[in-house]
This record gives structure tokens, sequence and C-alpha cells, in this order.
């Protein structure tokens, strides 16, 4: 992933750990919100359908008591019968009469309604009910008339209404059907037909509502939303603390994300998967001849940008973290793509191969370097493997490893000797073919005589061993002259060549040209 894109990705990710827990806090206030005033507007609901249905049923009852007197309707025993009951029920505000043209109330004789009240129901036991009912002379308010028989009682309307109400609550009773009764509230009246069919309870015109649909009467119970963004306001001051824990520990886990991303390890486990890394040749050269017979495989990261990064400063990261076995597969895989065929044409051309110290002491490289081997006809003594002193830390397993590696033919070389504290002790316990001179020592040979000591003796030491010598970072003619003249067979520097992209190696190795020109070696050799 590109940097640009990771920050890209970071940003969204730190803004999501803010915005989603406050987000989710202000979901689960609103759903707190909705669910506590739901449950106090269904009890509301619920105790005002109880109400309204006793009082109906009070009202019945006293309509039917009086429905089944002996006395002479309109008498004066009659009138007192239905004022006592009008005053001992407290549902009922008046007891009426009325057939053909002769009626009465509780209140005494009275002419005949001039039209019939517009009845909206029926009860099952018959009782007939108007909920808009009025006397001629519009005096009273409208009241709810139940009428059987004959008789009649009316109740005013406000005693189906009779519960305490919060703060903010809206409460209509209504028929089954729909109609409300009471003083016309027309937001109500209108919500009631709206909702009398269902559902029980939600969300609409800016109420949340709850209904209770239940004997004769339907009850609703409703909060406007203005209500409810209040209560909103009080479950999110409980819940905020969470939800701040909760952004807080995300954000954290984000910005760990985003530096773990940016990290160089992060930017090398990308390099491995995305396969960014390319190999260079530098010659090697036969000293006595100045050709070129071999190439050291010199890993590069070549990054999306094309820039260059040198090994020394991604291998020991590749080895702490445990990437450098997959760097080493893709050198060996690139390698032979590059080289392969070319070495199977050629016997006399090898290539030196880098091991770190996990490909030592595993030894899983052998088989598979075998194989690519097998498959591309390149013959093992074409491949050198080059081992550290540092990469042998498990000495046991590293010479099991190197054995059998040289048992299948493959040539051994130890990089960087006398870096270390290895001993000739040390060397000779080894199964080595080459002591590569490192080019601490190469740079010392000079004409001062005691500084050319030290090389002159690790010189002496690789032939003692009957090793193979190739002495690394030849920079000037005197320093290969005095390394011919002490039967070094093969050097490498920037003398002759740097390490160079393979197109430019397969090139110079083919033209088989000394690698040097004859002129710049003219000054006489150090011994
Ligand atoms: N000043 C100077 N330097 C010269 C001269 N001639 C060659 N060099 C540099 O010396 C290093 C020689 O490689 P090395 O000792 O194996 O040292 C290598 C090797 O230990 C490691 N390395 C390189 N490729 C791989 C690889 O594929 N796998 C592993 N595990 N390590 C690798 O990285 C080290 C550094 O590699 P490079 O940066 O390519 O550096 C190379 C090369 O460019 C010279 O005349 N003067």
């Amino acid at each position: 992933m590109k940097r640009s894109k990771i920050m890209r990705r970071g940003i969204l990710l730190t803004a999501l750990a803010v915005i989603v827990p406050l987000g989710m806090t202000l979901a689960a206030g609103w759903m707190l919100s909705i669910y506590a005033a739901h449950d106090r507007l269904q009890t509301l609901a619920a105790i005002a359908n109880d109400r309204a249905s006793q009082t109906f049923a009070q009202a019945s009852q006293a309509l039917k008591s009086i429905a089944v007197t002996d006395l002479e309707p309109c008498s004066p025993q009659g009138i007192e019968q239905m004022r006592m009951i009008a005053i001992n029920t407290f549902s009922v505000e008046t007891v009426g009469y009325e057939e053909d043209v002769f009626a009465c109330t509780s209140w005494g004789a009275t002419p005949p309604r001039s039209k019939q009240w517009a009845e909206d129901f029926v009860t099952d036991d018959g009782v007939k009910v108007s909920i808009d009912a009025q006397d001629d002379n519009e005096l009273i308010k409208p009241m709810l008339a139940l009428q059987f028989a004959a008789f009649n009682v009316l109740v005013d309307p406000e005693q189906f209404r009779e519960v305490v109400l919060d703060e903010g609550v809206r409460l209509a009773v209504g028929t089954r059907q729909g109609r409300l009764l009471g003083p016309a509230d027309p937001n109500m009246a209108s919500f009631l037909a709206l909702v009398h069919e269902g559902p029980t309870h939600g969300l609409k015109d800016g109420f949340l509502y709850t209904l209770v649909a239940q004997g004769n009467f339907t009850v609703i119970a409703a909060i406007p939303r203005q209500e409810l963004l209040r209560s909103l306001g009080q479950h999110v001051l409980y819940l905020l603390p969470i939800g701040l824990v909760i952004s807080v520990g995300l954000v954290i886990a984000s910005l760990r994300w985003w530096r773990r991303k940016l990290s160089p390890l992060a930017a090398l486990e990308r390099a491995v998967q995305r396969q960014e890394f390319v190999v260079h040749y530098q010659p090697i050269i036969e000293i006595e001849t100045r050709r070129c017979i071999g190439a050291e495989a010199l890993i590069r990261w070549r990054k999306p940008n094309g820039t260059l990064v040198y090994p020394d400063v991604f291998i020991p990261l590749a080895e702490s973290s445990g990437l450098i076995e997959a760097i080493t597969d893709q050198v060996v895989h690139r390698v032979f793509a590059d080289l392969g065929a070319m070495l199977a044409s050629d016997r006399s051309l090898h290539v030196a191969l880098n091991l770190a110290a996990a490909d030592v002491s595993s030894g899983r490289l052998i088989p598979a370097l075998l194989n690519e081997s097998r498959r591309l006809d390149v013959q093992p003594a074409q491949i050198w493997l080059e081992v550290t002193e540092r990469s042998l830390v498990d000495l046991t397993s590293a010479k099991i490893t190197l054995e059998r590696a040289r048992s299948a033919g493959f040539v051994v070389a130890l990089d960087d000797f006398g870096t270390g504290y290895s001993s000739l002790q040390y060397l000779q316990q080894l199964p080595l073919d080459v002591l590569k001179i490192d080019r601490s020592f190469v740079e010392q040979i000079s004409e001062a005589e005691e500084k050319t000591l030290l090389v002159t003796h690790v010189i002496q030491m690789g032939h003692a061993l009957r090793l193979t010598l190739v002495a690394e970072g030849v920079e000037t003619p005197a320093q290969l002259n005095f390394l011919g003249a002490n039967q070094v067979r093969y050097a490498q520097g920037w003398l002759f060549a740097k390490a160079m992209e393979c197109a430019q190696f397969q090139q110079l190795y083919l033209d088989g040209r000394p690698c040097i020109d004859a002129r710049i070696l003219q000054d006489p050799i150090v011994s």
C-alpha cells in the first residue's frame, strides 16, 4: 500500500473510530428514549382505556336499571327515580325518556327532541351510543348518549379522559371506529382516524404513540417528537462516557494501525508481498587473466517510486523479523530466472548467492536449490553459497547444512572473513571451499609493509587450509597487484566494476575481454 493510501485509510479509520461509537451512543440513546416513552404511553393508554370502560359500564348499568322500572315514565315518581339515578351515578349527568311526543329528563318534563341523535355504535347488549349528542338549544356541550328502549343517559365525555397525564403527553379516547370522544382537538381527531386500525405503536406524523383498543373504546397516548428529543438528551448523557471510552480505545487502535503500517517493517512486508526486490550482479574477476568468471548476486529493493535501497539498510530488519527466508527465496528465483540459461550453456560461469543465518540453520534451501539447478540444467558447482561468520551462530546446524550443500556439489564460501572472531581452529572445523577476504583487509594494502601484515596473514591462513581465495573491495591497481603476487585467485571490486543489472553483466561476461586496461596495471606489484 502506498504511503498516501495508508494516510487516507488512517484518516478514515480514525474518523470512523470517533464517529461510529458516538453515533452508536446517539442511536442507543434514541432507542432507550423510545423504549422508555413507549412503556410510559402503554401504561397510560391501558389505564385510560380501563377508566373509559368503567365509566361506560357504570352509565350503561344505570340506564338498564331505569329501563326495567315499573313506574309510569315521566310521572312525578318516575322523574324522581330518574333524578335519583342521575345524582347517585357519578358518570351520569342526565337521565331521559322520550317516546313520540312524550319526553322528560331527570330535571322534569321537556319537549321531545326535534331530531334524533346520530347513532355511532350499538353494544353487544343492545345499548345505542351517540358520541355527539346535543339538546335542541345546544345549551350544553356535546355529550355521550346511551339509549336503551325509550330511556337514555348522558355522560360528559371528559369523564372518559380523567387520567393524570405526564407533561407533554396527549391522550385521545375514541370509538373503535376511530371517532374522538369529547371536545374537538383537530390534531388528535385526525390522528386517531389515521391510526385507529393499527399498528398498535409507532412514530407517525411527528408523534410517538401507543394504541390500546379494548371493549368499546380505542385509546391513544402520544407524545410529540420534541418531547422525545428532550429525553434523548438525558439518555445520551448517561451513555456518553461509555461511547467516549470506546471511541478513545478505537482511536488508539487506529493510531497503532497507522504507526504499524508506516513502520519500516510494514514497508518491508509489503515489499516482500509485492516482490519489489531486484538482483544486481558484481563481476568476479580471475586475477591472472583479468577476465570475468562469475558474479556475486546482490539484492536491492526497488521502491515503487524507483529509489534503490541497499541491503545493509533492510537485511538486518529482514533477519530480525523473520522475513529473510522469503527474501532469499525471491533472490534464488530471480537469479535462476536471470542467469539459468547462461549458466547451463557455459559451465565455467558461476554465481554467488548470499545466505542469511536463518537459511543456514534451517538448511531448507539446499533441496530447493537442487531442484532449480536440475530444472535448468545448471551444475551445483556453478552455484556458490556465501555464508558470513555472523550467519554461523548455531555452529552445529550450520555445519550440517554446509556439509549437505557440499555433498550436493555446491561451493561453500566464507564471506567477510576476518571481521568476526574466527580463528584458524574455527575455520578448520567448517566445510569450506572458498574464503572471501573482507574489504577492510584489502583497503589496508599499501606500500607500508607493517600495514599489509594482517592481510598477508589472512591470505596465508587461506592457503594453509587449501581454500580458494577471493578478495573483496579491490579499488586500486596496487591492491590488485599485491593480491596477484600473493596467489589470491579471484577479486571483485570497483576497480573492475560495480554491481550492475543482469543485462549489463551478461554483456560484460560475453565480451570476454580483460576487465581492466593493462596500462592501469603498470605499477610494480607489491609483494
Ligand atoms: N566500498 C566498496 N564496496 C564494494 C566494492 N566492491 C563491492 N562492494 C560492496 O561490498 C558488498 C559486498 O557484498 P557482501 O560482502 O556479500 O555484503 C553484502 C551481503 O552481506 C548483504 N547482501 C547482499 N545481497 C544479499 C542477499 O541476497 N541476501 C543476503 N542475506 N544478504 C545480502 O549485503 C551486503 C552489502 O551488499 P552491497 O551493499 O551490495 O555491497 C556489496 C558491494 O556493492 C568496492 O570496491 N568498494
